[in-house]
């Protein structure tokens, strides 16, 4: 086990931001931890790194006790932060260095010496498409660009678990898609990736495992496949539909507005795309146009928390 949390608990003033969570990340995992806005996966992971001071718990990183009921095991925890790379939510970077001088810094900091910090900077630059721009003043990047620099500086000590907070918030579709990709890659290397996002599309097609956090808790982990089964059905999915003649709805047990005379709204708990198909069909009409609406990740968090 990588990571492994256990009844972690850490009150803001009031707030209980973290109420009991546990979780645990696998050698290797693409873990994808996801949850609405102020569901506490900023607080997780800063508690994992030491940054701020849960109440109550447990913390092991690589099999080692880092922290236990409010107290952390300083040396361990710097020991296992070596293995560490880690991207921030908020991080800025100095906008007047390129990223060949922020590299150096970085890998100063590790007390990498100074050739094998070059090569390794290189050799990160490359991967991560920056290469062609590496004396070039990080200040007018792109958004992407900043994001994949600061990937990069997550990567300098060659950690064997990266944690990442909301690493394609603000990324465009293209964006995401590259960094995804990157990711992939480095579960190639045998490191494990353990990301934050609020957004369902973003841990979509990478994650080995989603593990979903509301109101400070656990509430499910597993394959995003079959948290989406799930919770989909529950949340319910809306029809619109388009069909070449009127079509008569009266019986069934989805719930029908007519928007027009050959136009309707359905809403049913479940993907009842192939059922509808089929009822309009035996009435001998035909769907012209169908749009389905997922619910959104809102929907489905309101669900989990009922
Ligand atoms: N320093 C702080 N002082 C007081 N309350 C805080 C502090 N940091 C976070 N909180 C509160 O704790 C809860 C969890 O916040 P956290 O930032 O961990 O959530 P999050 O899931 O990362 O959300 P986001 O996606 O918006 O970053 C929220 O209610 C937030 O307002």
């Amino acid at each position: 086990m990588v990571l492994k949390i256990e009844n972690l608990v850490k009150v803001y003033k009031d707030i209980r931001a973290l109420d009991g969570l546990d979780l645990e990340v696998k050698k290797s995992q693409i873990y994808g931890f996801l949850g609405p806005n102020g569901a506490g996966k900023s607080t997780t992971i800063l508690s994992v790194l030491g940054l701020i001071f849960p109440q109550e718990g447990r913390i092991e990183l690589f099999g080692e006790e880092v922290f236990r009921n409010g107290k952390y095991d300083e040396s361990k925890l710097v020991e296992a932060k070596r293995r560490i790379g880690y991207m921030p939510e908020h991080a800025t970077l100095w906008n007047f260095l390129t990223p060949m001088q922020t590299l150096d810094i970085i890998g100063e900091a590790f007390g990498i010496p100074k050739p094998e910090r070059e090569k390794q900077a290189r050799e990160l630059l490359e991967l991560l498409n920056l290469w062609e721009v590496r004396d070039k003043k990080v200040g007018k990047f792109s958004k992407g660009m900043q994001q994949r620099l600061l990937l990069a500086q997550a990567l300098m000590n060659d950690p064997e678990l990266l944690i990442l907070d909301e690493p394609m918030t603000g990324l465009d579709p293209t964006g995401i898609a590259e960094f995804k990709e990157i990711i992939r890659e480095q579960k190639k290397a045998g490191k494990t990736v353990f990301f934050s996002s609020h957004i369902l599309a973003h841990v979509e097609e990478i994650c080995d495992t989603v593990g979903v956090i509301v109101k400070g808790k656990l509430r499910v982990e597993d394959k995003l496949d079959n948290i989406k089964r799930e919770f989909l059905k529950r949340a319910g999915y809306t029809i619109v539909l388009e069909t070449n003649r009127p079509v008569d709805f009266s019986g069934v047990e989805w719930k029908v507005t007519s928007l027009g005379e050959k136009k309707y709204r359905i809403v049913a708990p479940g993907d009842i795309r192939e059922a509808v198909h089929d009822f309009v069909a035996a009435q001998g009409a035909k769907i012209l146009t169908m749009q389905v609406k997922e619910p959104s990740l809102e929907e489905i968090f309101l669900k989990m928390v009922e």
